[in-house]
């Protein structure tokens, strides 16, 4: 009695009257109005989302920075539609906000979070027309990614406790070695232990993205960004310096086979905001190793999910593994049809992203709703790849409906800007339009490349008592929320087959 008597001392009453008037009750009408906008949500139209944000905000309510105006397309055509008739209404990504701002720290570095103008096609041009080249750049890469699956095959046998492997850890050490030898190069040696300080410097950038859901708050991308920042600059500082001292010295390898950031030393890229495209300058190192950032988190996340993802529902389905393993060694150990079914069942399965986020820079008509411009855009990646309408059995992993007769057969992933492409939309993950994923083709290329090779090395078997859970962990990339455990037989002495 005592305590809650000199607890409402007469000074003491008045703040806390004070903070039940500052505190609660703007909680309470808030959570009325969620009420509400939650309403007008379940009431709206199949094929578009709305958040409560937009409809609080289409009221005039607005609680603080996180209260972002976003609509959420879940339909194909709509999406199609969006992306690719309305293009350049949807080509800039928010600002300030989003895994992107991880990526950058808050600061408009990267590929992904330029805004659509000259500066995001130097840029986005170098890493297609050098890099990810089809021809030039993907065959520069040939015998690192020899090397990588050496390391692969070596790690999951030697890790192999009586049969039995972790097979996340052995995929990320692969993913990393490769990305690391064609961002950097061959002879900026890197060797084991910076090799760990930089699967560190990932690791935290991972943690941070996970940690980050789609309708965080600014600060908590923010202050993630910056942690994340501060430790990718530490690690890839020095290897950036050491391809300049490289460089400097005229090192041949240059010249024959350069590193992506060798080509981001060498390009010149327009000065943003003086509108004179001519007016150009180098990257500045901060730059790139935002860049090289962005190309060793989008480059190794993604593969090692996608892999895990396939090689768990190979263990659940002896029967897809038989026949992918069949048909791979009757095509020589190359690439085959089944082979490119089961990677786009995958795509369709498990997107590593399950959305993806765009902000329109104009007042637009998405299906029959008039959206503001600022509004954030978010594309239901993957429940545009599970539509019913489409697939039949969407949550099963089939990979024959990408075979011929299928519903799937002759699908399109590479969704150009051309709004003749729009009718064919059955999925995404790659996104659409003039934004789509730069990756696409190195990361075909590599899902097929890992795993006809993972397949006719090992059999892969659910360990004894342990079922795989194909249960998904949503966060900035949707990764498998128990990891992969199988039990490896080793079938041959692999010789890896490139392209
Ligand atoms: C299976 C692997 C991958 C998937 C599923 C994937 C998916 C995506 C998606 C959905 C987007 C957004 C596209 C849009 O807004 O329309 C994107 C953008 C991007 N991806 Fe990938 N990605 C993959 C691999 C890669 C790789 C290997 C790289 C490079 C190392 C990469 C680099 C990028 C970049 C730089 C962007 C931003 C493009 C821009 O804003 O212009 N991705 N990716």
């Amino acid at each position: 009695m005592e305590a809650i008597s000199s607890f409402l001392q007469p000074a003491t009453a008045s703040s806390f009257f004070l903070f039940l008037a500052t505190m609660i009750i703007p909680v309470v009408i808030r959570s009325i109005v969620c009420q509400i906008s939650a309403s007008i949500i379940s009431m709206w139209p199949k094929g578009i989302a709305v958040t409560r944000e937009l409809i609080l905000h289409l009221l005039g309510i607005r609680f603080g920075l996180d209260n972002e105006p976003t609509v959420v397309v879940q339909d194909n055509a709509v999406a199609a539609d969006t992306l690719l008739r309305r293009a350049d209404d949807f080509c800039d990504r928010p600002a300030g906000m989003g895994g992107t701002s991880v990526v950058s720290g808050g600061r408009l570095h990267t590929i992904t979070t330029q805004p659509y103008g000259p500066v995001w096609v130097a840029l986005r041009r170098n890493l297609t027309s050098e890099a990810f080249h089809p021809v030039r750049g993907l065959e520069r890469a040939a015998a690192h990614r020899e090397r990588a699956l050496a390391k692969l095959i070596g790690d999951i046998s030697g890790a192999a406790d009586g049969g039995v492997v972790n097979v996340q850890p052995c995929l990320y050490a692969a993913l990393l070695s490769l990305n690391m030898a064609t961002c950097f190069g061959d002879d900026v040696g890197v060797e084991s232990e910076k090799m760990e300080d930089i699967r560190e410097a990932l690791e935290e950038f991972r943690r941070s993205l996970n940690g980050y859901h789609v309708f965080s708050t600014f600060q908590t991308v923010e202050e993630a960004g910056e942690l994340t920042q501060e430790g990718s600059r530490a690690v890839f500082l020095p290897l950036i310096r050491a391809c300049k001292e490289r460089r400097r010295l005229g090192h041949p390898q240059n010249m024959k086979s350069p590193s992506y950031v060798d080509t981001l030393l060498e390009l010149n890229v327009p000065v943003a905001g003086t509108g004179h495209p001519k007016q150009r300058q180098k990257l500045s190192e901060d730059e790139v190793a935002g860049l090289v950032l962005e190309y060793m988190g989008a480059g190794t996340e993604t593969i090692v999910a996608l892999l895990e993802w396939t090689l768990a529902n190979l263990v659940v389905q002896p029967d897809v593994q038989s026949r992918l393993r069949r048909e791979t060694v009757a095509a020589g150990g190359e690439a085959c049809e089944y082979l490119r079914a089961v990677v786009m069942e995958s795509l369709r399965r498990h997107p590593p992203f399950r959305l993806m986020r765009r902000q329109m820079n104009r007042d637009t008509v998405i299906g029959n709703m008039l959206v503001a411009r600022g509004t954030v855009v978010n594309i239901a990646l993957e429940e545009i790849g599970r539509d019913s309408k489409i697939w039949t059995y969407p949550e099963k992993f089939i990979p024959e409906r990408f075979m011929p007769g299928g519903e799937g057969a002759g699908v399109r992933l590479s969704m150009g800007s051309s709004t003749a492409d729009a009718g064919k939309v059955m999925m995404m993950p790659f996104g659409a339009g003039p934004r789509k994923c730069p990756g696409m083709g190195n990361a075909i290329l590599l899902l097929e490349y890992f795993l006809r090779n993972l397949v006719t090395a090992f059999e892969w078997h659910q360990v004894d008592g342990q079922e795989v859970d194909l249960q998904p962990h949503y966060g900035f990339f949707t990764i498998m929320d128990n990891p992969l455990r199988a039990r490896v037989m080793q079938l041959t002495t692999v010789n890896a087959t490139d392209v």
